[in-house]
């Protein structure tokens, strides 16, 4: 797909999806109310995925979770406690990203899972739960530092272990906001749950079903914060949804992106998002990703194109999400004059040296936050975009956002 600006600054209203985190998280928590009506679920693939595979799981024996991080681990979690049995499985890059940490603790809490292939991977047999009589709440100690997905999935489940459930997280602990993110929708259908420093304490009892209303994706609001960087001077794009009382950890955008001259103004439903002159810049500045790695990319991107050196750190989960993150990041802008220099000790630099955008072809790794990534580049040039349907995964309506603001698009290969 070959997709180009016009010129002129960038002007209008853009549609976001809403937060596939929010509504793969209502989406579990109402199965296990049984009730309750989860609105403005959107159209990205991993939200419809998970809503089919609960509806199709009291009958089914094989689901697959295909690329879906959230449904692979939610769904282990809430297949095991309510005593499914059958393979989950998901597509090959799945089977390459771990789940033994979630399996052992389950399997602690009384699940029977084992690995159908590789131990420590995906495809998984899940064969139901023997739950201890316990009065005290089950106790684990969980790695926080591969994924919190593991933890979000543990805590969802927490209530249904007949003693509750007590987490001790170890380790430097990756995407906190996201756990948080947990707590608060479980707290909304009727859970008791306790933060106390690295411990979380789950209480046992049954959810209420409840009615929600998902908020609009912050992380796809990053691909608009980085074209308003990017665009010509004057440029400015309201994006509708967006709440400033967030349970989303990347809102973290608005203040990363006030550095690349962006500014932000909360509306009543949604933001505003302007272009101001850039203030020099002395020194490279450094942005620590360890709670938002979603948006590591997007702004790799956007320091290389405006030539503004930053060190990204707290990176390490970036090389087990849907494809290697740092190497697909290193090869891509390689190809325009940018660079992600590794500096050791989990410090990266992105920098640039002669920048410039002409009709490169950016490979997107079935990774579709490379494709959103890279995207807003067609504003300094013209761009080749391979495999731009991966977008579906958080955001379907991606390209026809873009051309609806004004992005000439040509899908012809
Ligand atoms: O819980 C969630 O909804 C998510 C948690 C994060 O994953 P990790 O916890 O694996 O970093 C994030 O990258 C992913 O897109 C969504
Ligand atoms: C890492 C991501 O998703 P998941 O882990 O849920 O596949 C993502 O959307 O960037």
């Amino acid at each position: 797909m070959h997709l180009s600006w016009p010129g002129g600054p960038l002007r209008g209203t853009a549609h976001l999806p809403a937060s596939k985190s929010e509504a793969n998280r209502a989406l579990i928590l109402r199965a296990l109310a049984g009730g309750g009506t989860i609105s403005n679920l959107s159209d990205a693939h991993d939200t419809q995925l998970m809503n089919r595979l609960l509806a199709a799981a009291p009958g089914a024996d094989m689901l697959d979770a295909e690329d879906a991080g959230t449904v692979m681990r939610f769904l282990t979690a809430y297949l095991a406690v309510t005593n499914w049995r059958g393979t989950l499985t998901g597509t090959a890059r799945m089977q390459e990203r771990p789940i033994g940490v979630l399996v052992e603790a389950l399997r602690q809490a009384g699940a029977r899972i084992s690995y159908l292939n590789q131990e420590g991977y995906p495809p998984l047999d899940i064969s139901g739960f023997a739950a201890a009589e316990a009065t005290q709440p089950t106790e684990l100690t969980v790695r926080g530092d591969i994924s919190s997905q593991y933890i979000s999935a543990l805590l969802m489940v927490g209530p249904c272990l007949p003693g509750g459930l007590r987490l001790r997280l170890t380790g430097h602990v990756g995407s906190r906001p996201y756990i948080h993110m947990t707590v608060a929708l479980m707290r909304l259908f009727g859970a008791d749950c306790a933060i106390d420093g690295e411990v979380l304490t789950v209480q046992p009892g049954a959810y209420r079903p409840t009615d929600y209303v998902v908020e609009a994706d912050w992380s796809a609001a990053s691909y608009w914060y980085a074209l308003v960087a990017l665009a010509p001077a004057g440029s400015e794009i309201t994006l509708l949804g967006l709440r400033q009382q967030s349970f989303q950890g990347d809102q973290a955008i608005a203040g990363i992106m006030a550095h690349f001259g962006v500014k932000t103004t909360f509306l009543s439903d949604g933001v505003q998002l302007q272009q101001q002159p850039l203030a020099p810049q002395q020194d490279a500045l450094t942005l620590d990703f360890t709670d938002c790695p979603d948006l590591a990319q997007t702004v790799a991107v956007v320091a290389a194109a405006l030539n503004r050196p930053v060190d990204l750190t707290g990176l390490e989960s970036l090389r087990i999400k849907e494809t290697d993150r740092i190497t697909a990041l290193q090869t891509e802008l390689a190809k325009f004059g940018g660079s992600l220099r590794d500096l050791g000790a989990g410090r990266f630099r992105s920098e640039s040296n002669g920048f410039s955008v002409a009709h490169q072809s950016v490979a997107t790794y079935h990774d579709h936050r490379m494709a959103m990534a890279f995207a807003p580049l067609a504003l300094r040039g013209p761009l080749r975009i391979e495999s731009p349907a991966v977008v579906k995964k958080s955001y379907p309506q991606f390209w026809k956002e873009l051309a609806q603001i004004g992005f000439v698009i040509n899908e012809a290969d």
